[in-house]
């Protein structure tokens, strides 16, 4: 058997304005993890998530197919990340064989709702890291980026893929999406070894440190979100407000370059105002787009933040979820965090979580 995990994600800013290549978004690996393990047996594999145990998932080999009954079919992102490693693998000359999966996820709390930490994205990075490891494809991380970033937007379709880039490299990363049309024709035209070959246009990945003093809070609303859904909601005032969403794109890219700056100077103040900054152009687009991205709740989380001396913003699409809060010695935590509880705010007692040689 084999096992690996993938952990799961935050924004930290540049979240919608990361949709269009040439604008970065900060975003963090956080220690939770999805993990999947994977055992070769014969004729019929099963799929089994610890988080959908009613529906065990069954199919057969008939070829190179996976054929399964699709009314059974909770398992979108795990499919998709199965067909695009086994397509890589029979065009390098494997041969396809049969396997039980079986999933089990920390990003969601004991009653099944998801805290937004990217379960999705994590889900299909760890199934590609299995499937990489059964097949003993001879792979690295940006190959692995690149087969789960095809497999997640083949089912999500319109996200910029930072949660992948999180969940395959760890720590913090500065990440600019690549161009989808680009993709989509390749995908059309090209085979996978190509594609996984190629450099992709657009994309870019930077691995960042940044200064020790720096700490990262997380709220959580307890309110899950969808952020498919909300970006749908997004990408029609892109075209109704064209104006105004080309000055939100154009700030946005302003501030988290210059938070980038701050983090590799290592000054914490311009990295906080880049926060506060970066929430209020946010708040903006919400006005314009009529899309409550900041919600009442995720305004006290901030308000309250603010008010200890942490820089506080929702993070990811919004709507509910989490707040993030990036606070220093300055900050007293403790303070803050009794004032979440007594609005109902949970503090969620994660941290960033690096890729060593030891927990690739
Ligand atoms: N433990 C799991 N087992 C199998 N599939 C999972 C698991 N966790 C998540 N998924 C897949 O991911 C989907 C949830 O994705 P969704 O984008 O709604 O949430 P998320 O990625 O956690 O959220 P966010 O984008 O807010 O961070 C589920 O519908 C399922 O297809
Ligand atoms: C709104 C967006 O920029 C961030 C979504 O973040 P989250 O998955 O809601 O944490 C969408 C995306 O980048 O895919």
């Amino acid at each position: 058997m084999i096992t690996v995990k993938a952990p799961g994600k935050l924004y930290i800013a540049g979240e919608y304005a990361v949709l269009e290549p040439g604008h970065p978004a900060l975003v963090v690996a956080l220690d939770r993890f999805i993990t999947v393990s994977i055992t070769e047996t014969q004729d019929q594999g099963t799929i089994n998530s610890r988080q959908y145990l009613e529906t065990n998932f069954h199919w057969r080999r008939r070829g190179d197919q996976m054929i399964f009954d699709n009314r059974d079919n909770p398992y979108h992102y795990i499919l998709e990340a199965i067909r695009v490693v086994e397509a890589l693998a029979l065009e390098m000359g494997h041969t396809l064989r049969v396997f039980d999966l079986d999933i089990n996820s920390q990003l969601e709390d004991q009653g099944g709702r998801k805290y937004g930490l990217g379960s999705s994205a994590a889900v299909t990075v760890a199934t590609v890291k299995a499937l990489i490891e059964f097949y003993q494809l001879p792979l690295n991380r940006l190959d692995i980026f690149k087969l789960a970033a095809i497999a997640h937007f083949n089912v999500q379709g319109n996200g910029s893929l930072g949660d992948i880039a999180a969940s395959v490299f760890g720590g913090w990363i500065a990440f600019s999406t690549f161009d989808k049309d680009w993709l989509r024709t390749v995908l059309k035209n090209n085979t996978f070894s190509e594609i996984i070959a190629s450099d992709w246009p657009g994309l870019k990945i930077e691995l960042l440190r940044v200064p020790s003093e720096l700490e990262l809070l997380i709220g959580w609303t307890g309110s899950p979100a969808s952020t498919s859904h909300l970006v749908d909601r997004i990408t029609i005032a892109k075209f109704a407000q064209k104006q105004q969403y080309q000055n939100f794109l154009e700030s946005s890219r302003r501030c988290v370059e210059t938070m980038i700056k701050g983090i590799k100077a290592a000054e914490v103040n311009v990295i906080k105002d880049g926060i506060r900054l970066n929430r209020q152009l946010i708040k903006q687009l919400g006005v314009f787009s009529q899309v409550d991205i900041e919600t009442p709740e995720l305004a006290e989380l901030c308000q309250i933040a603010e008010d200890y001396g942490g820089a506080a913003k929702s993070s990811g699409a919004g709507g509910g979820d989490c707040g993030i809060v990036l606070t220093d010695h300055s900050v007293d935590q403790a303070r803050l965090i009794s004032a979440w509880n007594q609005h109902q705010i949970t503090t969620l007692p994660l941290t960033v979580f690096e890729l060593t040689g030891a927990n690739v």
